[in-house]
């Protein structure tokens, strides 16, 4: 591709509900939505076309290092001038060549999954493929997990695990942290009974010191216990993981294919939960895929509370075949009241995955426009 324009727009949707996680309480989505418009080489010579990307990081650095601001600095100051650089040697940039192309800066993996995924979004765009064709994914629906946050109380949290379930969920996800873990987990059990698929996702919310307490959820059949420690305590997750019976999954500590083999070969976890931002984009993502399968290692996909941008190539990596657990691709709704693109909706508790050229979908320019708070042309003259 040669890029001739990049549009930078930082997004603000309101959400349906506070989201409460270990580590904030959001009441909105802030993000960060890019549009790289530009030429593509076909059999038939030069077409015009446009990609969208979009940054996973949070407006604060809560959940990783990186947050929207910084963001926008490091596509506009560092990213996006290395590419040009490299265009203004005469040399193309491809999807495939992005994440090289970029290595000399360290980490910003978020910020620069969002270059890729856009320009990946182009290119298949220009050759008619969908990023399911692309990636090999071998079903047309996915099916949709959901992420419930900490709730006021325990009758508040059943009632919203009830709602879910009504609507179609096939899989049940509750933040937990110190002082909200046991109890809400016995209550769901408790209520909806043991067959639902229930896990849990403490967001780095505690220390091995904890080990004890949190063996207690080995007596509720979880699927998965999520990033239980820090994001850098592989040893540790190691250890967790030989005292309780409950399967480690690993969400903020694995950003890249070198951490997921680290941490299976360190046994800190027996899942992983990809998203695909924040190991560096959709080809990283798809490297874990492969390289857990070899494992045996379950994988399934992420949420970032994306727009249906995101969402939309998170159903497409979410069909590969060793996405083998329910992943947190929820409907639109689940979070907006009004997305960007189409709203994805459940369907028998699946989401559809998008068919047409690259993402399949596009922003609704004025959904796009009504939670547009800045927009920035960002392409090196
Ligand atoms: C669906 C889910 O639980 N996602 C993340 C947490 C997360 C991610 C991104 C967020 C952005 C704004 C507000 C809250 C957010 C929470 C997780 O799996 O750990
Ligand atoms: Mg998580």
């Amino acid at each position: 591709m040669l890029i001739e324009s990049v549009e930078l727009r930082e997004l603000r949707l309101p959400l349906v509900s506070p989201f409460t996680t270990s580590f904030s309480t959001q009441t909105e989505r802030n993000t960060l939505v890019l549009r790289v418009a530009g030429s593509v080489p076909t059999p038939n010579g030069r077409v015009d076309v446009v990609g969208w990307g979009e940054c996973v990081a949070l407006g604060e650095p809560l959940y990783s290092p990186e947050y929207i601001d910084g963001a926008k600095r490091m596509i506009q100051l560092y990213l996006l001038p290395m590419l040009a650089r490299v265009q203004a040697e005469g040399r193309e940039v491809t999807a495939e060549t992005v994440g090289a192309l970029l290595e000399k800066v360290v980490g910003h993996r978020m910020a620069k999954a969002a270059i890729e995924m856009a320009v990946l979004d182009a290119e298949l765009r220009a050759r008619g493929e969908s990023f399911a064709r692309y990636f090999g994914a071998t079903r047309t629906r996915v099916p949709a997990g959901v992420s419930v946050g900490i709730q006021p109380s325990v009758d508040a949290l059943l009632g919203a695990v009830g709602g879910y379930l009504d609507e179609g969920y096939v899989r049940i996800k509750l933040k937990i942290q110190p002082g909200w873990d046991l109890a809400p987990v016995a209550a769901v059990r408790q209520q909806f009974g043991d067959e639902v698929l229930l896990q849990v996702d403490a967001n780095a919310a505690y220390t091995l010191a904890d080990a004890q307490h949190l063996r207690r959820l080995d007596d509720y059949g979880l699927l998965l216990i999520e990033q239980p420690l820090a994001e850098d305590d592989l040893v540790q997750h190691a250890k967790l993981a030989t005292a309780m019976s409950t399967p480690i999954c690993l969400d903020e500590s694995i950003e890249s294919a070198k951490d997921a083999a680290d941490a299976i070969t360190l046994g800190a976890a027996s899942v992983i939960n990809i998203k695909p931002g924040r190991v560096g984009g959709y080809l990283e993502a798809k490297r874990i895929h492969d390289l857990s399968r070899a494992h045996g290692v379950a994988v399934w996909c992420g949420g970032m509370l994306e727009t249906g941008l995101g969402r939309a190539a998170n159903a497409a990596l979410a069909a590969l075949d060793g996405f083998s657990l329910p992943g947190d691709i929820s409907a639109s709704d689940r979070f907006y009241r009004e997305d960007i693109t189409e709203p994805f909706v459940l369907r028998d508790g699946h989401i559809d995955v998008p068919q047409g050229p690259g993402l399949g979908v596009e922003p609704i320019p004025e959904n796009l426009a009504r939670v547009t708070h800045d927009t920035q042309e960002v392409w090196p003259a």
